[in-house]
């Protein structure tokens, strides 16, 4: 395809309630939109990024300086542009894999809108609906955790994570098992908020029946999550630590991870995330598709992923009302704790111009 132009488009939506983390408190989401355009028509990205670089190294302001000033004008000079040669034209620009990562997504829904194809299509998908699961945020109080958790499952949410961090980690995960039972699926997150010597303080976390802890340790402790594994019995998932296939195999083979937490804008885009995919498959780790409070353009995405068969976790693909009161696209909605993979050309899905309107803070324009 011909590039015509690139769209950076700002957003800001309102969250329906704080989401507290080991790493902070969120009220709102800003988000960088991408909308490429061809001679034929569009395509969407969404980048993940935080408004700080707290989750990781990136942020949405730098986000859109590496767009703006290096990986959009790579790609004008490409002439013929398909999402399989964007990350290799721009692999000379290290890291932004986030920023990457939202631009292949333009590209690959323009190119699949064109050709009249699925995400689901194109990444392999195996299954018409995903079990979801919620993440919950740190509260200020045991019995507000309590009715929050309630709420989920009365939602339909088939597994519950819990944020945790030195301090609240222990009596919140024994609160919610003594109030729900030993049959929910339950798992924590803790965003890298511990230390190798919190060991006896996490295993403490072992007789509660965790499905997993997520990145206890720093991104790149990933020698400390392969001792921990030998001192705790909860299996250790990594999230923030595995940022392309190849880490994803060298933590494996390290013994630093039992399951991965896939997140595509974290490894540069849709189809790393399904390399990675394809790498857990292969040495029998089980992965889950996290979430990044993303608009309903991502969440798409995400759900078309969740659907190949090496998901066979629940993931962070919460419906669209987990974050927002009102979505940039038609909401997704749980039924029966799935979400419905989308079907349509390219993601599935599109704004909804008065809406997207009315959350944009800015908008800029690149031509070719
Ligand atoms: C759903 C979930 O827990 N996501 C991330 C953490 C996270 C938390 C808060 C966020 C706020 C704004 C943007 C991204 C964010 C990601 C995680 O799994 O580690
Ligand atoms: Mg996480």
């Amino acid at each position: 395809m011909k590039l015509s132009g690139v769209e950076l488009r700002r957003v800001r939506m309102p969250l329906v309630s704080p989401f507290r983390t080991s790493f902070g408190t969120q009220a709102e989401r800003e988000v960088l939109l991408v909308r490429v355009v061809t001679p034929t028509g569009e395509g969407w990205g969404e980048c993940v990024t935080m408004a700080d670089p707290v989750y990781s190294s990136e942020y949405t302001d730098g986000a859109e300086h590496v767009l703006r000033n290096f990986l959009v004008p790579t790609l004008f000079q490409l002439g013929e542009v398909t999402a399989n040669l964007v990350t290799p034209s721009l692999a000379r620009f290290k890291g932004h894999r986030m920023a990457k990562g939202a631009l292949e997504m333009a590209v690959l829904d323009a190119e699949l809108r064109a050709h009249d194809r699925s995400f689901a299509a194109e990444l392999g998908s195996t299954r018409a609906s995903v079990p979801c699961g919620v993440s919950v945020g740190i509260m200020d109080s045991i019995p507000e955790l309590l009715d929050a958790v309630d709420g989920y499952l009365d939602a339909g949410y088939v597994r519950i994570k819990l944020k945790i961090e030195p301090g609240w980690d222990v009596a919140p995960v024994r609160a919610v098992r003594e109030r729900f039972g030993d049959d929910v699926l339950l798992q924590v997150d803790a965003n890298t908020a511990y230390t190798l010597s919190d060991a006896p303080l996490l295993a403490r976390l072992d007789p509660f029946g965790l499905l997993l802890i997520e990145q206890p340790l720093e991104e790149e402790d990933v020698l400390g999550h392969a001792e921990l594994a030998r001192r705790i019995r909860t299996p250790i998932c990594l999230d923030e630590s595995i940022v392309s296939a190849r880490s994803a195999a060298d933590a494996i083979t390290l013994g630093a991870c039992q399951i991965v937490n896939i997140k595509p804008g974290r490894v540069g885009g849709y189809l790393e995330a399904r390399r990675v995919h394809d790498v857990c498959a292969a040495h029998g780790i089980p992965v889950w598709c996290g979430g990044m409070i993303e608009t309903g353009l991502g969440r798409a995405a995400n759900v078309a992923l969740a659907s190949l068969p090496g998901f066979t976790l629940p993931g962070d693909t919460s419906a669209s009302d987990r974050f927002y009161r009102t979505d940039i696209t038609e909401p997704f909605v749980l039924e029966a704790g799935h979400l419905p993979v989308p079907t349509g050309p390219g993601l599935g899905v599109a704004p909804i111009p008065d809406l997207l309107d009315a959350v944009t803070t800015s908008r800029v324009w690149l031509s070719s």
